[in-house]
C-alpha cells in the first residue's frame, strides 16, 4: 500500500470507543498522512491490556471520547513525515506509549524513562501539534497514549516508535509494547533485583509473570507469587516462581504477616501488579525492615489513594513505582527483541488467546477471564 498512499488520507478499519462503558465499534475511519516528525504505521497485531479496559470503563481521569484505544502494537511503517530520520518506510516497528526524545530534562537526567516532550498533548489525546489525524463519520477521534493501535493504520510522533528486526514475528513483538516489557523492566531496571533476593509478586497476569521472569534473570532465590486465583500457581511456576500463596486462604492471617514469616523478616523486593490499593499497602508492609523495596506497577482507578503508617518508611522500606518498567523504548526495546530471538526472553508463552479485529470486544472479554494472560488481535483480519 505504501507506494500509492504516501501523502494521502487512508481509509481503514478501526475499533472506535464512542463513549465510556460501551463496547468498541468497528468503523471505517480516515487516517490523515503524517505531518513533520510523525510516522504512519500499518498496525499488524495489537495486544489488549487492562489499561485499555480501564480507560474504556470511564475510570481514567485522562480518558476522553470518542477515541481509538490500544497501546500494545507492532506493525510496518507505511509513510513518514518531513524530518523523520529514526525509522523508514517498510521498517518493522513497535509503538511506544513512553516516548524517548533524548533531549528533554527527563531523557537527559539518566534517572527515568519518562520523557516530557509530548506528554501534555499525549494526555489530551492529540498529536504534538494539538490536532488529531483520525476522523470517522465527519467527527474527529482522539488518539490514545500516543499510539492508538486499535486501528489498521495509526499516526504517532517519531519519538514514539522504534524499529526492530523484521525477523521477529509481529504477533509476539506487539506484547513488548507494554505488558512483558513493563514487568520485566520493573524487576531488571527499576528494582534491579539483587542475586539471592527474596521477591514477592502480587498478581500473576502478564505483568506479574514478566516480573517473575525478570527476577529469575537477575538471580533471585525465592520468588513468591501471590494471587487470589489458584490457577495462577502453575503459571507462576512455569515462569520460575518458587512459591505460591493465595491470600484468601490464610485463615485470617494477613498476607504481609505470612510473607514476613516465609522470608525471615520480609522480602527484599515486592511488586504490585494488581492495581488494588489494599494490595499495594500489603506489598509495602511485606518488605524487610531497613531495605525492602516495593514497586507499584498496577494502575489504580480514579480517586483511589494509597496509605500506610509512615513508620513503615521511617524504618527503611522504600515505596516506588514505574511506567513501562523503567525501560527506554528507543534505546532498550531492540535489545529485548534480540533477547527474545535468542531464547533469553519468553514471549510466546504469554499468548493464550487470539482474535481478529472484528472480534475485539471478545478479546476484551477474554482478557477479563481468569485463564487469559494475553489476547493478541490480528488487525488484518477484519
Ligand atoms: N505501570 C505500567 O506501566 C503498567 C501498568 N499496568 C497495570 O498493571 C496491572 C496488571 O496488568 P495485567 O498483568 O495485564 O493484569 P491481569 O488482570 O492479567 O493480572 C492481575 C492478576 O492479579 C490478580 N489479583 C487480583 N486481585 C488480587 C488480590 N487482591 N491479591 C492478589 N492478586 C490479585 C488476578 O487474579 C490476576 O491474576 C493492571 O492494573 C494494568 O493496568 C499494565 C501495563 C503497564
Ligand atoms: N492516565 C491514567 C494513568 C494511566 C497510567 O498509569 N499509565 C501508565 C501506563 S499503563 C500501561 O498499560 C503510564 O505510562 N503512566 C505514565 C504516564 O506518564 O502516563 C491517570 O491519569 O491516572
Ligand atoms: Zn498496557
Ligand atoms: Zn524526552
Amino acid at each position: 500500500m505504501s507506494a500509492n498512499t504516501a501523502g494521502k488520507t487512508i481509509t481503514c478499519k478501526a475499533a472506535v470507543a464512542w463513549e465510556a462503558g460501551k463496547d468498541l465499534s468497528i468503523e471505517e475511519i480516515e487516517v490523515e498522512a503524517p505531518k513533520a516528525h510523525e510516522v504512519r504505521i500499518e498496525i499488524v497485531y495489537t495486544g489488549v491490556c487492562h489499561t485499555d479496559a480501564y480507560t474504556l470503563s470511564g475510570k481514567d481521569p485522562e480518558g476522553a471520547f470518542p477515541i481509538v484505544l490500544g497501546h500494545e502494537g507492532a506493525g510496518i511503517v507505511e509513510s513518514v513525515g518531513e524530518g523523520v530520520t529514526n525509522v523508514k518506510v517498510g521498517d518493522n516497528v513497535v509503538a511506544l506509549y513512553t516516548p524517548e526524545c533524548g533531549e528533554c530534562k527527563f531523557c537527559k537526567s539518566g534517572k527515568t524513562n519518562l520523557c516530557g516532550k509530548i506528554r501534555a498533548t499525549q494526555g489530551k489525546g492529540v498529536m504534538p501539534d494539538s490536532t488529531s489525524r483520525f476522523k470517522c463519520k465527519g467527527k474527529e477521534l482522539l488518539h490514545f497514549m500516543g499510539t492508538s493501535t486499535f486501528s489498521q493504520y495509526t499516526v504517532v510522533a517519531d519519538i514514539s516508535v522504534v524499529a526492530i528486526t523484521d525477523k521477529a514475528p509481529m504477533d509476539r513483538t506487539c506484547l513488548l509494547g507494554c505488558g512483558i516489557t513493563t514487568g520485566y523492566g520493573a524487576a531488571v531496571v527499576t528494582a534491579n533485583v539483587e542475586k539471592g533476593s527474596n521477591v514477592a509478586v502480587f498478581g500473576a497476569g502478564c505483568v506479574g509473570l514478566s516480573v517473575v521472569q525478570g527476577a529469575v534473570k537477575n538471580g533471585a532465590e525465592k520468588i513468591i507469587v501471590v494471587d487470589v486465583n489458584d490457577g495462577k500457581e502453575a503459571w507462576g511456576k512455569k515462569f520460575g516462581a518458587t512459591d505460591f500463596v493465595n491470600p484468601t486462604k490464610l485463615g485470617g492471617k494477613s498476607i504481609q504477616e505470612h510473607l514476613v514469616e516465609m522470608t525471615d523478616g520480609g522480602c527484599d523486593y515486592t511488586f504490585d501488579c494488581t492495581g488494588n490499593v489494599g494490595v499495594m499497602r500489603a506489598a509495602l508492609e511485606a518488605c524487610h525492615k531497613g531495605w525492602g523495596q516495593s514497586v507499584v506497577i498496577g494502575v489504580a482507578a480514579a480517586g483511589q489513594e494509597i496509605s500506610t503508617r509512615p513508620f513503615q518508611l521511617v524504618t527503611g522500606r522504600v515505596w516506588k513505582g514505574c511506567a513501562f518498567g523503567g525501560i527506554k523504548g528507543r534505546s532498550q526495546l531492540p535489545g529485548l527483541v534480540d533477547d527474545y530471538m535468542t531464547n533469553k526472553l519468553k514471549v510466546d508463552e504469554f499468548i493464550t488467546h487470539r482474535q481478529p479485529l472484528n472480534k475485539i470486544n471478545t478479546a476484551f472479554q477474554d482478557m477479563k477471564a481468569g485463564d487469559c494472560i494475553r489476547c493478541v488481535v490480528n488487525m488484518r483480519e477484519a
